[in-house]
């Protein structure tokens, strides 16, 4: 039987938690629980065919350095990046699906010899292959604010990953407020899952959402990032404990992205603490980021393509609906900030001469036609500039 271990090519598969200096800590495929337990490689060899047994001739028991225990299920080696790598640029981002070769499985060593293609790419946090974005707020204390959670859900769309909406601190507001709230971000979209890391009431719920995947947790300060990652990972403050203090400390003091193993399978990676995440899309594509517009749009289309949904005829978006003001806002903030990059990029000319039908001209704002443009869903994914920026 051939688990998820090797490729087909018999390649020793991994996954980057987290780099430190020249190295990447890297969490081996093999020793999956569906396959075997860690140090119960003999059990495994023994299931294993011929072929993969010639391929690894010198498989030992892997066990992970002690610096990193408590022990993982998957084994962790501390690789450098092959030469090779380095000639062709090729970088290693933490998330990234990579080749190791060469396990010193006693040392706990092993080399990077090949990454391989992203699904996604963010920024920020640098993590390639993301699947979601946990966005965590809380129904009080501090209080739950419409426009700033609006702000972070148009950030957290423009990446283009799926958003999970969850609110803490469900103890704190009685069911009557939870299911008000509950139907109010039914109108924007979303679906919310409520919890109280607290009163430990809908974690194994949470937990299942994110299972096998990556996941990123984004939220402002105060409304239990942390708190909610000890609850699902208990380990996770020892774990930190011996690499980079406690948690909460690691969290505040550096920009290093780690990611963490989920009990139930999957990845999560805690982030810095950050404020306002900034609104840096196209004024064109902003309307995309709001799902209950969205909707409308995918049904119709505004009588112009090109329409910003203010005040054009024919627009099928404008209206009465509660974010709509929201739109509004980020919209202007959208048309500012290309604006200025338009400047930026030429100073001299912030006009351009169009040509329109019938061999009329006319003087019309530049843009950055690069810029301006509808971008793909992989430049998207690339973006998460400035959402999560260090306390200090
Ligand atoms: N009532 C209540 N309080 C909670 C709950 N979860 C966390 N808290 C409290 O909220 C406060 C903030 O929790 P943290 O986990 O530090 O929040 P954070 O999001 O990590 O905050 P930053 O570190 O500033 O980013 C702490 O005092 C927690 O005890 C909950 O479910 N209910
Ligand atoms: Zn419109």
């Amino acid at each position: 039987m051939k688990g998820e271990t090797f490729s087909t090519t018999g390649q020793l598969l991994g996954t980057v938690l987290a780099v430190q200096a020249n190295f990447y800590r890297v969490q081996l495929d093999l020793g999956d629980k569906e396959t075997w337990g860690q140090g119960d490689l003999g059990d495994k060899e023994d299931k294993e065919d011929k072929e993969d047994k010639e391929e690894f001739p010198t498989l030992s028991p892997p066990s992970p350095p002690s610096s990193l225990s408590p022990p993982s299920p998957h084994p962790l080696l501390l690789c450098t990046r092959r030469t090779r790598l380095k000639k062709i640029g090729q970088q290693v981002m933490v998330g990234d699906r990579v080749v190791v070769e060469e396990p010193d499985w006693a040392g706990g060593r092993g080399a990077i010899a090949f990454v391989l293609p992203r699904d996604s790419e963010l920024d920020r946090p640098a993590i390639a292959n993301v699947n979601q974005i946990l966005l965590l707020f809380a129904v009080a204390d501090p209080p739950l604010e419409p426009y700033q959670l609006s702000r972070f859900l148009v950030k957290a769309e423009s990446t283009g990953l799926d958003v999970v909406l969850c609110l803490n601190k469900g103890d704190l507001v009685s069911t009557q407020v939870q299911s008000e709230i509950s139907d109010r971000l039914l109108g924007w979209g979303y679906q919310t899952l409520f919890i109280s890391v607290n009163n430990n009431i809908n974690i194994d719920k949470l937990s299942c959402q994110l299972q096998d995947k990556i996941t990123v947790l984004a939220g402002p300060s105060g409304v239990g990032k942390s708190s909610l990652i000890n609850a699902l990972i208990p380990n996770a403050q020892l774990r930190v404990g011996e690499v980079s203090g406690k948690l909460s400390r690691g969290r505040h003091t550096t920009r290093h992205v780690e990611l963490f193993e989920l009990p139930l399978g999957g990845l999560l990676a805690d982030t810095p603490g950050f404020n306002q995440p900034d609104i840096d899309c196209t004024p064109e594509e902003l309307i995309c980021y709001f799902p209950e517009a969205r909707q409308k749009l995918a049904v119709d289309s505004c009588r112009f393509s090109d329409c910003l949904h203010r005040d054009e005829p024919g627009c099928l978006v404008r209206g009465e609906w509660e974010r709509y003001e929201h739109y509004l806002e980020f919209l202007e903030q959208a048309i500012a900030r290309q604006t200025q990059i338009n400047q930026q990029a030429d100073p001299e000319s912030t006009q351009k001469l169009k040509t329109k039908g019938k061999g009329q001209t006319q003087y019309e704002p530049k843009l950055e036609s690069k810029k301006y443009r509808r971008v793909s869903r992989k430049t998207q994914q690339q973006t998460l500039q400035n959402l999560y920026q260090d306390e200090e």
